[in-house]
């Protein structure tokens, strides 16, 4: 086997093995950041520190995950193991369930999403008799994020003269109280919203020195990707981590900062070399993702940006594809003439669905081109957006799981305290909910500990809360006894929603019983796995991976070969063969909100230089001529981005149909189409090589573990195919390691892995 060290070139092996100090790490993309980060922690590993002395940072959980692997495969799954990575949110989430008792909290909190917050903040708004109108949910929990991003609480918020003269300029005076109350609330149903899991660790280590002082002991290397896009309340907390032995790497190019509406400061990555003098610096400069073309276009549009820190970056791949310019007449047209042409490179290259990405400006471009693919019949998967975890009927099961794990978690409980129906109206909702919020008490307290007479509640209404609270109860009993798989099915029936479901005969009802289903599914393949690597299956563990998904984070393993839809913003660290940018429209991208302010501009090329890079073959951008906006069709222009890429590496085609060769953008030649233009929609539909089906051979599995034999090559039902490394323990404990063709080493309990045998 090669070494791993032989896979880098000199100066990213120089950032390897230098593994001690504060260490920076600024390179422009696909220049191998992320590569040497992951190859540092297994260096770092192969010299002998122990894995849960390292804390990895990552953007995402399947980052994470992708770099577990692969350090697996360089210093064994069994080392990898135990190392601290992930995205900060988790990890900071497992620290805070901990530590939990100390900002008294139980360890079972729940984690709010945005759409609890709205709802949160919705009641508060009921509460102080404000209309909504006024104090829009969404904005207030803008605001109230970027103050907690900004480490600022309620009372510095009220302190904080330009917070409250934005607010008051914006006539909305009493976020400060909102944002008070909301945290109260949260507390009372030992609730945290994803910043508070940063926030509150920043409390915590404040709080409590002993307590920063074993994780700064416990944690003597310290790694971060994405270094450009941190806020500052991860800011701090990293800093204060790595306080004594400075042993902290953290990489990131600048020039990819897009983050800054949600708080991110592109200056923690200016100021490193402040905050610690005795750093190291790399440069990397040879990009391994891109051919020449893709690159040096990328260049030359984020030349265009004045504040950043200069880099060289150069491909020695083969210079490539031109980087196409595909006007179309309409945003429908858009969708179909970007399908032809996955259908094109598909034939021609032979390449597979996963090797295409379609990048857009925002969430709601997605439509049309799911439509055109849906047509076409090929296989797609939408990050972000309206996700699976985000429809109603899967909100309201979780919304039991919660409760089951939290009772105290109000959003849920008043989510589902009447549903399915139990004759629990809203008056007494109400009710309770006033209550609540004055004694401070959360509403599952009121129910258990007071009396009707006290709660103004009559008494065959308490019957059924109490109905309610037993059988919550009842689950609640179960969790730590049940695997995830079991409870959560006992759950949907015993709470009435899978035959309330099951009774909606109509499409719609139909398809919401399938989702549930379709959750169910994942909760057992979530439990197998678990048992399958000896680790907790139980509900509470499903929960937290689930409240920790990020629009990035895939949530079916078997999502594999399919077209990716998705946001430039989740496509950052990601590579694709080819890459589609579409809606390159003047007001769209950049989008209209940032046209006004250089900054906003700049922030906007910075994002177009993401989703440029991310393409290694071949790259295509794309806009309409018309588009509809809020309902009304309206004209649209080329965006200033596709002028501002060096002309030399474009190649624009003239082939809509709609469309006259005057009207072609920035005078740029119109190359002819490879094949006469057709409007999309009148072709026939591709015929498709289809893959040759494998025969389906039958097996007998083998649980004693006395037939497998190290050097084996074996089948398992999602990992595939790979080869057995070794074998240990003894039946009915068996385990085996594998080395999977795509899916890294992993060890498996042999009893629950059914490998087939295949030689
Ligand atoms: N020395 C090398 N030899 C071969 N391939 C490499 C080398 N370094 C990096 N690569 C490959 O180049 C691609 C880009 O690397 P990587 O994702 O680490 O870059 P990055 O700097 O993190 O990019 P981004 O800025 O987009 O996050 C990956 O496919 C990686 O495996
Ligand atoms: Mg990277």
């Amino acid at each position: 086997m090669q070494h791993y060290l032989d896979e880098l070139n000199t100066p990213q092996r120089d950032a390897v093995v230098n593994t001690d100090g504060p260490t920076l790490v600024i390179a422009g993309a696909g220049s191998g950041k992320t590569r040497v980060l992951t190859y540092r922690i297994a260096h770092l590993l192969e010299k002998g520190v122990r894995p849960q002395q390292v804390l990895a940072l990552t953007f995402t959980n399947k980052a994470a995950r992708e770099m577990q692997h692969r350090i697996a495969a360089i210093v064994g799954e069994a080392n990898a193991r135990n190392l601290w990575m992930g995205t900060f949110h988790s990890i900071f989430a497992r620290i805070l369930r901990i530590e939990s008792e100390k900002l008294g909290y139980p360890s079972s909190f729940t984690i709010y999403d945005t759409a609890d917050s709205k709802s949160l903040i919705k009641s508060i708004l009921k509460e102080m008799k404000l209309s909504d109108k006024e104090y829009k949910p969404g904005d207030v929990l803008g605001r109230i994020s970027s103050a907690k991003n900004d480490l600022v609480t309620p009372p510095a918020y009220a302190r904080d003269v330009a917070r409250m003269s934005a607010d008051q300029a914006a006539k909305k005076p009493l976020v400060y109280e909102i944002y008070a109350r909301y945290m109260k609330h949260c507390y009372q149903a030992k609730s945290m919203d994803f910043d508070d899991l940063l926030l509150n660790t920043n409390i915590l280590f404040r709080d409590f020195p002993d307590v920063l002082q074993r994780y700064q002991q416990r944690f003597q290397y310290i790694l971060v990707d994405e270094y450009q896009d941190t806020n500052l309340s991860q800011y701090r907390i990293i800093k204060k981590l790595a306080e004594g032995h400075q042993n902290i790497c953290v990489v990131g190019d600048d020039a990819q900062s897009i983050y800054s509406f949600r708080g991110a400061k592109i200056e923690n990555i200016l100021n490193f070399r402040n905050d610690y003098p005795g750093y190291k610096i790399f440069k990397l400069e040879q990009n391994y993702r891109s051919t020449q073309t893709i690159v040096n276009a990328a260049n030359s549009i984020i030349a265009k940006n004045k504040g950043q820190i200069q880099k060289n970056v150069f491909s020695e791949k083969e210079s490539g594809h031109p980087i196409r310019v595909m006007e179309s007449y309409s945003d429908v047209e858009e969708g179909y003439r970007v399908a032809d042409d996955i259908a094109e490179r598909r034939r021609e290259h032979h390449y597979t669905y996963q090797d295409f990405a379609i990048l857009y400006r925002t969430n709601a471009q997605s439509r049309i081109f799911e439509e055109a693919l849906r047509k076409r019949g090929f296989a797609y998967k939408i990050y972000g957006g309206l996700s699976f975890y985000q429809r109603k009927e899967i909100k309201d099961l979780i919304a039991y799981f919660r409760m089951t794990v939290n009772p105290n978690d109000q959003e849920s409980l008043k989510r589902v305290i009447n549903y399915p129906a139990r004759g629990i109206g809203s008056t007494t909702m109400d009710k309770l909910e006033a209550i609540s919020a004055q004694t401070g008490y959360s509403i599952w307290q009121l129910i258990n500990g007071y009396t009707p007479e006290q709660l103004g509640i009559n008494a065959g209404t308490m019957k059924k809360l109490h109905g309610f609270v037993q059988l919550i109860r009842g689950f609640g009993m179960k969790l730590l006894d049940s695997q995830a798989a079991d409870l959560a099915r006992e759950i949907a029936t015993a709470s009435g929603i899978m035959a309330d479901l099951m009774a909606d005969k109509s499409v719609e009802g139909q398809s919401r019983a399938e989702n549930v289903e379709e959750l169910m599914n994942a909760i057992r393949e979530f439990t197998t796995n678990k048992l399958e690597s000896g680790e907790p299956a139980r509900l509470d563990v499903f929960l937290e991976d689930v409240a920790l998904l990020t629009d990035q984070d895939s949530e079916k393993p078997e999502d594999n070969d399919k077209v990716t839809l998705m946001t430039i913003h989740s496509a950052k660290g990601l590579e694709f063969k080819n890459v589609y940018i579409v809606g390159v429209e003047e007001g769209l991208f950049p989008s209209q909100m940032t046209i006004d302010s250089e900054q906003g501009v700049e922030e906007e090329r910075r994002l177009f230089y993401v989703a440029l890079t991310r393409a290694e073959e071949y790259a295509v951008m794309s806009y309409a001529k018309t588009r509809y906006k809020y309902g009304e069709l309206k004209n649209s222009t080329a965006s200033r981005f596709i002028r501002e890429v060096d002309s030399q590496y474009l190649e624009v085609l003239g082939n809509s149909p709609f469309t006259s060769p005057a009207s072609r953008p920035m005078g740029i030649p119109v190359r002819q189409p490879e094949r006469p233009a057709v409007p999309s929609r009148f072709k026939p539909k591709a015929s498709l090589t289809q893959r040759p089906a494998t025969p389906s051979i039958q097996f007998n599995y083998q649980t004693s573990g006395g037939d497998y034999q190290a050097g084996m090559l074996v089948e398992h039902e999602r990992f595939g195919r790979g080869v057995i490394d070794n074998i240990e323990g003894s039946f009915p404990n068996t385990k085996v390691t594998v080395t999977f063709e795509h899916s890294g080493t992993k060890q498996l309990l042999l009893k629950f892995a059914k490998l087939k045998i295949l030689r």
